[in-house]
């Protein structure tokens, strides 16, 4: 028996008689072998009659591969082959007497070659209109509304919508979705909200005639008199494309609005025609001129109130800002991955007249979504980077779609500027904007497909042994799909996510749902979704504490621009624990909470995206003379005024607390982080045992200061108090005659965050603690706690520097001193 391992599946068959070639034919040499593999490889007529045969691209480098390693294993080879090989090597034979045997061998390895004729009837895409027989055995009116952007197209689409007895509005983000939604309540037409990750209804009493969801939730089943279909030229989006051909075929309504660019409308026309559906364009033109300058801004001198600067990464962004700041400039940013409330918050920043804030940094991704009062684009680079298709980076121009996407966005109408302007920042850019500009768009040609669970499932079936990413592979490898209309869409994260949760034992259904997961494949996130696989499979539920965990909660607030990415993953991380809330109802029972902990990550990001130039700024400059746990404080400021509260005595402590959390928190973080990295590459689950030991051990709290900190840890454990008895603690306390702050035993129990503790420390006054603490967190709404923390930092910190100026000195020369003796002895002791 000789077993071959293919593609991580061991695959095993009989050979008979190996061995016997080499003594009827004679002895063959490997390199001989290897050079006749290797022509049979490149041979493209062999190429032609696998794929004829269902081996195409990847499976035929598989099977290759796996075909290369049998032959050169020539003892045990069957004689007829090594005979085979043996005449070729002499040139009794021509390589492409291999094929019969590479064929063979394939199907052993891939057994749905085997029944090639069924799955192909599986896998035939060829007629998408037929999938939605309800749709079919509509009378569909389908009204393209076609024109440029701030056209007024949406507007008169959900117009319609509005008056309609039932209808349903499908966004491209959920941003759009919630902004909808928003705009029919208030205009009399309840409407409710799906989206992945969310469902709200405006009415206790069930599901409203309206809807407002993002595309791929859309309801083919449910019926509804008017439909909207907006940003219908994403329709060519290499990942989400699927997504707008499943709404136009399969949407159950009488009078579907289309709104888009002109690119798709001989598209669109086209599919209906598959549907017999009536079709209609009504085409618009831009509300707002539009000046289109010849002029460069050169110098961020020449930066002007209600201008957006458009970069294509978020470093720019970053380093821009850094710049405008210096010179007294603040500005709002806008990017994709920032959570909702985020945008939001920048948005209405920049949007508002009262606001000091009248620049605008922002990436492409303000093409779409919210509504911003810019007066004058100006494209940073007229390049971009993306990922080509072998998954590497390339530096690309932008598309004319792209380029009057964003332009487009400068006055937009019904705000404050009745003009919109677009220029470059460096005038070698204006010629080749102006060329961009008048170029004509592309014509979109073909529309996104992709396969469904059932025929995955169905495909499955005919090949048990098959995993999860292989199905796929297959399944794009033999599927049948008119080019002329559909391309189908990637798969590669999806086939990421099945490779990596193969070995975990899942029903393929469960597997499929998580691949199509809606996270990217950053480290963090698909850990998280490993190890949520992983406790799905055991049967355990994903609790509210588990996850705390593995997000290492709570959470500090962002001091660089590396963390706040982190707290936008985490948040992602949120949603993904409520995307699959939906999808496994009774394995994510804490939604409340993890929605709880979502806004509270919002706000922390939200306060980091405004603060975090000014914060490294600050950091760069303190690092002369402050310790670096002052400056975990310290660097947290904030635009606002100081607010209600007096820098008292008792913030001498709380600084010193609050420190001695953000430090705990950054090394939980960091713990977290090593834990997720050391579980991705061994690709096993640390136990929780481990990690308790971890805890106990702790190498991270044990660094440098962290060390320090750590006694800390320990006596406010042992005291159950919020109250340090540390020397340091005791001389701050004594300088500033500060009261002793009572004891709250129940503080382990409570289980603040460390937030909450700040503030709740704060409060604390003549009346009793206990009092005071139900008051504070039963009436103070959280994000009122937060913003009230926020706001009293900025006095804190100069307290504390008015208060101590020896204090940072002296601990810096400490900790350098502890540090040369940590060196000095080699190695960092607990
Ligand atoms: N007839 C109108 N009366 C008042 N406001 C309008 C009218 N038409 C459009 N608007 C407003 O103009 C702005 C742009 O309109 P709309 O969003 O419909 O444009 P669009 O062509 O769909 O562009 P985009 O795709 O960029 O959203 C919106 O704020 C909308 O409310």
């Amino acid at each position: 028996m000789l077993i071959l391992y293919s593609n991580q599946c061991p695959v095993s068959f009989p050979v008979e008689g190996a061995g016997e070639g080499r003594e009827i034919a004679g002895p063959l040499e490997q390199d001989e072998v290897e050079g006749i593999l290797n022509k049979f490889f490149r041979k493209g007529e062999i190429r032609l009659l696998a794929s004829e045969n269902g081996l195409e691209g990847t499976l035929f480098n598989k099977v290759f591969s796996s075909f290369r390693n049998y032959c050169l294993n020539l003892d045990a080879l069957p004689p007829e082959l090594y005979i085979r090989i043996k005449d070729i090597s002499q040139d009794a034979g021509h390589p492409d007497d291999l094929f019969p045997y590479f064929l063979d061998h394939a199907k052993n390895i891939f057994p749905h070659l085997s029944s090639m004729e069924e799955l192909k009837k599986i896998s035939d895409l060829s007629t998408p209109a037929n999938w939605y027989p309800e749709a079919r055995s509509l009378e569909r009116k389908i009204i393209y509304h076609a024109g440029p952007t701030n056209s007024g197209k949406t507007y008169q689409a959900i117009k319609r919508l509005f008056e309609a007895e039932s209808g349903i509005y499908c966004a491209p983000l959920k941003l759009l979705a919630n902004e909808i939604c928003q705009k029919s309540n208030a205009a009399g037409t309840p409407c409710d909200l799906v989206t992945g990750e969310e469902r709200r209804f405006a009415s206790l009493e069930g599901p409203s005639s309206h809807i407002a969801c993002t595309i791929e939730m859309a309801s083919i089943t449910n019926k509804y008199k008017v439909a909207v279909i907006d940003e219908v030229q994403m329709i060519r989006d290499s990942q989400r494309g699927w997504a707008w051909t499943r709404a136009l075929l399969g949407l159950n309504a009488e009078e579907i609005h289309v709104c888009g660019e002109n690119s798709a409308i001989d598209l669109v026309k086209r599919l209906m025609l598959d549907t017999f559906d009536e079709f209609e364009v009504r085409k618009y033109e831009r509300l707002s001129p539009l000046h289109w300058s010849d002029t460069a801004l050169e110098s961020l001198q020449n930066i002007q109130a209600g201008d957006c600067i458009v970069c294509f990464n978020k470093k720019d962004i970053y380093s821009l800002r850094e710049k405008l700041e210096s010179m007294g400039i603040k500005c709002a940013i806008l990017y994709g991955s920032l959570p909702p409330g985020a945008k939001l918050s920048e948005a209405a920043r920049f949007n508002d007249p009262d606001n000091i804030c009248k620049v605008l940094l922002a990436t492409d991704s303000i093409g779409m979504g919210v509504n911003l009062s810019v007066r004058r684009i100006i494209f940073n680079t007229l390049e971009k980077r993306v990922k080509n298709s072998q998954g590497e980076f390339e530096t690309e121009k932008l598309s004319t779609s792209q380029i009057l996407q964003i332009g487009g966005r400068a006055g937009r109408y019904g705000m404050d500027f009745d003009r919109g302007e677009v220029t470059t920042m460096n005038q070698v850019d204006i010629k080749l904007l102006h060329c961009l500009k008048n170029r004509d768009v592309e014509l979109i040609t073909q529309a996104g497909l992709h396969p469904t669970s059932d025929q995955i499932e169905t495909f499955a079936f005919h090949l048990p042994g098959s995993s999860l990413a292989d199905l796929i592979t297959i399944f794009e490898g033999i599927c049948k799909l008119d080019g002329e209309k559909f391309f189908m869409c990637t798969t590669d994260t999806f086939k990421t996510f099945a490779k990596m949760l193969e070995h975990i034992p899942l029903p393929l259904r469960t597997k499929y749902l998580l691949c199509n997961s809606p996270i990217n494949t950053n480290p963090f996130l698909t850990s998280m979704l490993l190890k949520i696989a992983r406790r799905i499979s055991n049967g355990e539920a994903v609790h509210a504490t588990w996850f705390r965990i593995q997000i290492g909660w709570p959470l500090a607030p962002p001091q660089t621009t590396k963390s706040l990415e982190h707290l936008e993953s985490v948040y992602d991380a949120m949603d993904l624990y409520l995307w699959l809330s939906y999808r496994f109802v009774d394995m994510f029972p804490d939604v409340h909470i993890i929605r709880d902990m979502r806004v509270e990550v919002d706000l922390l990001i939200q306060h980091g995206v405004k603060n975090i130039t000014k914060m490294s700024k600050e950091k760069s400059i303190s690092l002369e003379n402050v310790t670096t746990e002052k400056l975990d404080e310290e660097s947290i400021d904030s635009d606002e005024t100081y607010g209600k509260y007096n820098a008292n005595d008792k913030r001498s402590n709380q600084h010193y607390i609050s420190s001695y959390d953000n430090l705990f928190n950054k090394s939980m973080n960091e713990k977290n982080g090593r834990l997720a990295k050391v579980e991705r590459t061994t690709g096993f689950e640390i136990p929780e045992e481990l990690i308790e030991k971890y805890e106990r051990e702790d190498n991270i709290l044990s660094t440098s200061l962290l060390g320090k900190r750590r006694k800390i840890l320990k006596t406010r454990e042992k005291r159950e108090d919020y109250t340090l008895n540390t020397p340091l603690v005791n001389k701050m306390r004594k300088s500033s005659k500060t009261k002793s702050v009572p004891k709250n035993p129940n503080i382990h129990k409570a289980r603040r965050t460390p937030i909450e503790a700040r503030n709740y420390t704060n409060l604390v006054d003549n009346q009793s603690r206990e009092d005071k603490k139900e008051k504070y967190l039963s009436e103070i709404p959280l994000k009122v706690r937060l913003n009230n923390f926020f706001k009293q930092l900025p006095a804190i910190t100069e307290k504390m520097i008015s208060t101590f100026p020896e204090k940072s000195v002296r601990c810096r020369s400490e900790m350098q001193n502890e540090k040369s003796e940590k060196k000095d002895s080699g190695s960092i002791k607990t």
